[in-house]
């Protein structure tokens, strides 16, 4: 019977370090397209921070934490896709949130070699989210950004409010060299109608393979940029927001040029809400999210990911701004 039924569409959402990534997810998951997805998250840092950045929908969520999703995890993918192919009729689409690092080539490859994924689903398209801010001072040296625009069928512009008019057309244009035919659509915070973004069959094969020739023929083997790290601060004892501030502060002005991206959830003293800390760089973003559950322990969770970051610099600020001090230090 599931034989006889239409492939599965599948958006794979990808682009930079940062870019708007899971702000379109949670767009997608939150507006009343009258679809119901499966979603695929994967993340570079060893401790998933997104699974809990991503809105309380109806939807399943699998996370792929181990790894980068266009290397070591794709074995894993490929596992939880044929899972879902024995549920039918639970969803209408999936959606694949790639990390800021993955190169989308082997990602889109699996929706071809692999038999039984072929048989079964549809590579609806690549959309890929760019940071108009922050695209220009990293595409040189990010191989991944540049491989994830080549791929797209579909380019999001997003942050046009951090970029001027002038700043706006030059990454545009920057972009045409790389892909001159998707569509580039702008945007502030993904605020675009998400439904023209959805099922519409926008993946070609043949430009692909204009692109890549081996793409349908070859185990793509990815480098990751060897200087890009994350690490993971993981604290039980409350954080004191007067201290925490000032010291993030401090710590994306010293090393933002090499800070790619920090998220963290904070439990801060004497606050019932769990913090959201997000920074890309230099600019730096928080608010409340919601109650810490009864049962759910208050742990602080902080990754960073960047070019040589000074890991012993940065979490030794980090411990201090501890709440209580330890007697041992
Ligand atoms: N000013 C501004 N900030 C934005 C916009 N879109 C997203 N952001 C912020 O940029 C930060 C990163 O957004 P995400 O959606 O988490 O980016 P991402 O691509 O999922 O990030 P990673 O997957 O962690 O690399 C967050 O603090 C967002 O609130 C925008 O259009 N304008």
């Amino acid at each position: 019977m599931s034989r006889k039924t239409a492939p599965i569409p599948v958006t794979v959402l990808t682009g930079y370090l940062g870019a708007g990534k899971t702000t379109l997810l949670n767009r997608i998951l939150s507006e009343p397209h009258g679809r119901k997805f499966a979603v695929i998250v994967n993340e570079f840092g060893e401790i998933g921070i997104d699974n809990d950045l991503i809105v309380d929908a109806e939807e399943d969520v699998f996370e792929m934490n181990n790894g980068c999703i266009c290397c070591t995890v794709r074995g894993d993918l490929i596992r939880i896709i044929e899972g879902l192919m024995r549920r039918p009729g639970r969803f209408d689409g999936i959606l694949i949130e790639t990390t800021g690092l993955a190169d989308p080539a082997p990602v889109a490859q699996t929706f071809f070699v692999d038999e039984d994924v072929r048989a079964r689903t549809r590579l609806d398209s690549i959309i890929t989210v760019v940071d108009a801010r922050h695209l220009p001072g990293e595409i040189d040296r990010a191989h991944e950004a540049q491989e994830q625009i080549a791929f797209a069928d579909t380019i999001i512009l997003n942050k046009t409010d951090l970029a001027s008019a002038e700043d706006l057309a030059a990454v545009e244009t920057r972009i045409r060299r790389i892909n001159p035919t998707a569509s580039i659509l702008r945007s502030e915070r993904c605020d675009l109608d998400i439904a023209s973004l959805l099922d519409r069959k926008a993946f070609d094969l043949d430009r692909i393979l204009d692109v890549e020739p081996d793409f349908l023929v070859e185990e793509h083997d990815h480098e990751h940029d060897d200087h890009v790290a994350s690490f993971s601060l993981v604290e039980r004892q409350p954080i004191d927001p007067e201290k925490f501030f000032p010291w993030l502060q401090t710590t994306v002005q010293a090393f933002g040029m090499d800070i790619l991206r920090l998220k963290g959830i904070i439990s801060f003293s004497g606050d019932d809400d769990r913090y959201v800390a997000q920074g890309v760089h230099m600019l730096l973003e928080g608010n409340h999210q919601r109650p810490w559950e009864e049962d759910e322990e208050r742990i602080t969770r902080l990754v960073f990911i960047g070019r040589d970051l000074p890991k012993d610099v940065i979490t030794d600020g980090f411990l201090k701004c501890r709440a209580v001090r330890q007697a041992a230090e």
